[in-house]
């Protein structure tokens, strides 16, 4: 007796017990060997941990960053046909509402409507069709900053953060993994959701080869002020705006709107990127030559201001006209000019094991065709319910039970991925090919026929 009331006084004067106890209360309850551990806190890590925590299975998040806040997370991000099913794979009760809270229309309808619009257009003549995508009832696309859609899958999570997982150890009684660190944790499951350079695909599948199509992505992130943004959005769409001149596209599209977005000071902040493909590269790697992989690596090392002297030619040569051409070109030197490459990781099948993957981590394919985010969150709304029919505490459960499962999920998860991963890599090329078949693969003529058509630039030139 008396030994137990001196571990509760020691409990109690700990000063992190009752915040523990209460934020934990699936883990603490529940040994190691029953949980799933889950590698990276982005947009498939989170789901998973969500779906997780509405089926009561226990689970720990180890991510690499130091804090939800350390590193930007850049771009927006398009999310669709996803929605629906993420909301009913969730708990939703503690969380703000997902529309209003991540997409850019906290201030209002009309304001929303306009923010969620995008337009496509001819850069050179100036020649635009927009596309409302905010029907509420059937909202197409939803574009969401990155940042406050991390931050909303992340609400009642528990993350490590600050653990960066670098090596990944197997057993019949479960998985260990180390952090860089020197921590260890312990799971009767492993799932990799951490992206395209994936640290547990390096030990469940260390072979396996990625590729970089011969894209040349460049891009930076601007600030504008509220003058700036209201005269760029008097005529293009706010929330996304790509502009095709001579197998360029040029984008422009927002990340986030500053509130409120009367007041003095920054309007919003956006991001431009500049894209084309590279002719000699192409080449190699359809003659069987290169799989881009030292193309990037060459490209990577570039500096901020060779990338932006690089875009301002382009710009000039194609006869780009404002308002896109002004906001590339005001690009200030504290504004760095980034190259994003088109990264593709392809897997047939995964090793038996307790081990697996979602996300970039297991299908990174190029971003034109916009539905990687969507679909790794799809695989974690696939792999929750899978986990939850195995791993219901206090069973452990056998390496040969638990690779059963996760061969049912890679059944599903891998030929879905590789097909949408052939039509990302078909539309890329598409897209930089000519505007009217990029349209045709995208869907955007049907989408045009009902939309609003809005004309900018020079009036002669139509
Ligand atoms: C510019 C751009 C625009 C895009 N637009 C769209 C779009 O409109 N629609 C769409 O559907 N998709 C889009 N995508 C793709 C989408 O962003 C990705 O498919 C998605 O983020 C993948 O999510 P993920 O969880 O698999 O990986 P990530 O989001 O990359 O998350 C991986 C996490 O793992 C962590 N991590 C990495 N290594 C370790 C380690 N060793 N230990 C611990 N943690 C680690 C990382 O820090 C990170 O937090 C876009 C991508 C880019 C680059």
């Amino acid at each position: 007796m008396a030994t137990t009331s001196k571990r509760l006084i020691f409990l109690y004067s700990c000063p992190n017990f009752k915040t523990k106890k209460k934020k934990k209360p699936i883990n603490s309850m529940t040994s190691p060997s029953n949980r799933v551990l889950i590698v990276g806190a982005g947009l498939g890590g989170l789901t998973l941990a969500q779906s997780l925590r509405k089926l009561n299975i226990p689970h720990l998040v180890l991510e690499r960053d130091a804090s939800a806040s350390s590193r930007g997370q850049g771009w927006s991000i398009g999310i669709s046909w996803i929605i629906e099913p993420l909301l009913a794979g969730i708990i939703t009760s503690d969380k703000p509402d997902l529309r209003s809270t991540c997409a850019n229309y906290a201030v209002g309808h009309e304001e929303c409507v306009a923010l969620q619009s995008s337009c496509f257009m001819d850069g050179t003549t100036g020649r635009m069709v927009q596309k409302d995508m905010t029907k509420f009832d059937e909202v197409l696309e939803l574009r969401v900053s990155r940042r406050k859609l991390r931050d909303w899958l992340a609400i009642g999570v528990d993350i490590e953060w600050g653990k960066t997982v670098s090596s990944v150890t197997e057993n019949e009684g479960g998985v260990v993994v180390q952090c860089s660190d020197g921590t260890v944790f312990e799971g009767a499951v492993l799932v990799g959701a951490d992206g395209v350079t994936s640290q547990v695909r390096q030990h469940l599948l260390p072979d396996c080869k990625t590729k970089c199509l011969p894209v040349t992505v460049i891009s930076a992130q601007r600030r504008l002020s509220y003058d700036h943004y209201a005269e760029v959005t008097s005529t293009l769409a706010p929330a996304a705006s790509v502009a095709y001149a001579d197998r360029i596209l040029l984008a422009l599209t927002l990340i986030e709107l500053h509130s409120p977005p009367r007041s003095s000071g920054p309007g919003a902040d956006f991001f431009w990127f500049l894209s084309s493909i590279d002719k000699s590269e192409q080449a190699l790697q359809e003659a069987g030559q290169s799989d881009g992989i030292e193309w990037m690596e060459r490209q990577a090392a570039k500096s901020s201001s060779d990338r932006f002297s690089e875009v301002l030619k382009i710009v000039k040569d194609t006869g780009i006209v404002d308002p896109l051409k002004n906001v590339v070109e005001q690009t200030s030197s504290e504004e760095p000019v980034t190259q994003i490459f088109m990264r593709e990781v392809t897997i047939n099948s995964f090793p038996e094991g307790r081990v697996t993957l979602l996300g970039d981590a297991a299908h990174a394919m190029s971003i034109f065709h916009g539905v990687a985010g969507n679909h790794a969150m799809l695989d974690a709304l696939k792999l929750g319910p899978i986990l939850a029919s195995l791993l219901l505490p206090p069973e452990v459960i056998s390496t040969k039970e638990v690779s059963a499962a996760l061969k049912v999920y890679a059944d599903e998860m891998l030929p879905r991925n590789l097909q949408e991963q052939t039509a990302a890599r078909k539309s890329t090329f598409a897209m930089h090919r000519s505007l009217a078949e990029w349209q045709g693969l995208s869907g955007l003529s049907a989408a045009h026929d009902k939309s609003e058509r809005r004309v900018w630039g020079n009036e002669d030139s139509k």
